[in-house]
């Protein structure tokens, strides 16, 4: 399928009829799908995303989108004069940077993707890790080996968290009720500050809590690539180490790679890292005989 052309109503019902047969094997199962803002393309490529979605739930299984937005956060805080710092793949958040972030994830792009879905006929509910007393997060330590001197260095990443508490409460009564969770990462802590979480961080917190069946990451290459720049179908959690003590996997696919392990450790059943880019990834991942990016598996 081209990432351009729209849907036609044969290639819809086409994909209809072939999914049938594992739409059964999710049904009333937790499915946490993590929307990458790299993998957010133009209109047409979000709405063939929302109607994947969609398309999850009136089939009966319980869908949950957790979104990122970093590219966006990045071009919000050019617009103001602010530069982006990251440290360990992290956002280095100040006080007016973390007011920023939650103004773009969860007031502009959460808000963008549940108007979508909701375009597709469903009933999509935007959230953070405030609403419902969802998410409590505590500030993140990270350390860091200085690659010179090889001593250890502990970072101040300023309002960047780590979610500690996950109520699943309000995400039980949405999915009994039919509707659809779009989830921001940013979450208040105990201490009364809000939050900034890396959005791969907060949706393996969800997709643990809930113990869900699949774990879908959405991000711009086809999965995990191989030293050959293959895409490795299924890698084990060995494997996975082996490639980041190698630096196969480097960069942002470490973070990714990492909650990917510890989502199978916390009984999510089924991890996978895919292309948002191509049209309908969702679809063909869960509804397909060989699914479409990365299987992660024990
Ligand atoms: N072995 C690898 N396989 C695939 N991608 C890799 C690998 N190592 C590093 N990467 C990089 O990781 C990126 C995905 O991580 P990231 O940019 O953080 O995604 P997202 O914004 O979707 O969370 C890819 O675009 C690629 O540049
Ligand atoms: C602490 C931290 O880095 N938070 C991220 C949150 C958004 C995110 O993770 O978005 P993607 O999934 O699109 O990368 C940030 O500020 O960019």
């Amino acid at each position: 399928m081209s990432e351009q052309t729209p849907d036609s109503a044969e290639t819809q019902a086409r994909l209809l009829s072939e999914a049938l047969p594992y739409m059964q094997a999710y049904e009333n199962k937790n499915v946490v799908v993590k929307y990458g803002g790299h993998a957010m393309g133009d209109t047409s490529l979000g709405q063939a995303f929302a109607r994947d979605i969609a398309l999850l739930k009136q089939s009966g299984v319980n869908p949950v989108v957790v979104h990122g937005g970093g590219p966006q956060i990045g071009r919000m805080l050019t617009q103001m004069g602010i530069e982006s710092r990251f440290e360990g793949g992290l956002r280095v958040t100040d006080a007016e940077t973390v007011r920023i972030v939650e103004m773009v994830l969860a007031g502009s792009i959460n808000k963008e993707i549940v108007a979508m879905i909701n375009a597709e006929g469903e009933w999509a509910i935007g959230l953070c890790g405030k609403d419902g007393n969802l998410v409590f997060a505590e500030k993140a330590t990270k350390t860091v080996i200085d690659p010179d001197s090889h001593i250890e260095r502990v970072l101040d990443l300023g309002f960047v968290g780590e979610p500690v508490e996950v109520d699943r409460t309000l995400l039980d009564l949405l999915a009994r009720s039919e509707m659809i969770p779009v989830i921001a990462p940013v979450a208040p802590g105990r201490d009364g500050a809000t939050y900034n979480i890396n959005a791969d961080t907060f949706a393996g917190a969800i997709a643990g809590a809930l113990q869900a069946s699949r774990l879908l990451f959405l991000t711009d290459v086809p999965g995990v690539l191989d030293a050959e720049k293959q895409l490795i179908k299924e890698l084990s959690v060995s494997e996975a180490k082996s490639l980041i003590r190698r630096g196969v996997i480097s960069g942002g696919m470490i973070p990714k790679v990492e909650t990917c392990i510890e989502a199978l450790e916390r009984g999510v059943e089924g991890v996978v890292i895919l292309n948002g880019k191509t049209r309908h990834s969702v679809l063909l991942e869960l509804l397909t005989e060989h699914g479409a990016g990365t299987l992660i598996v024990p």
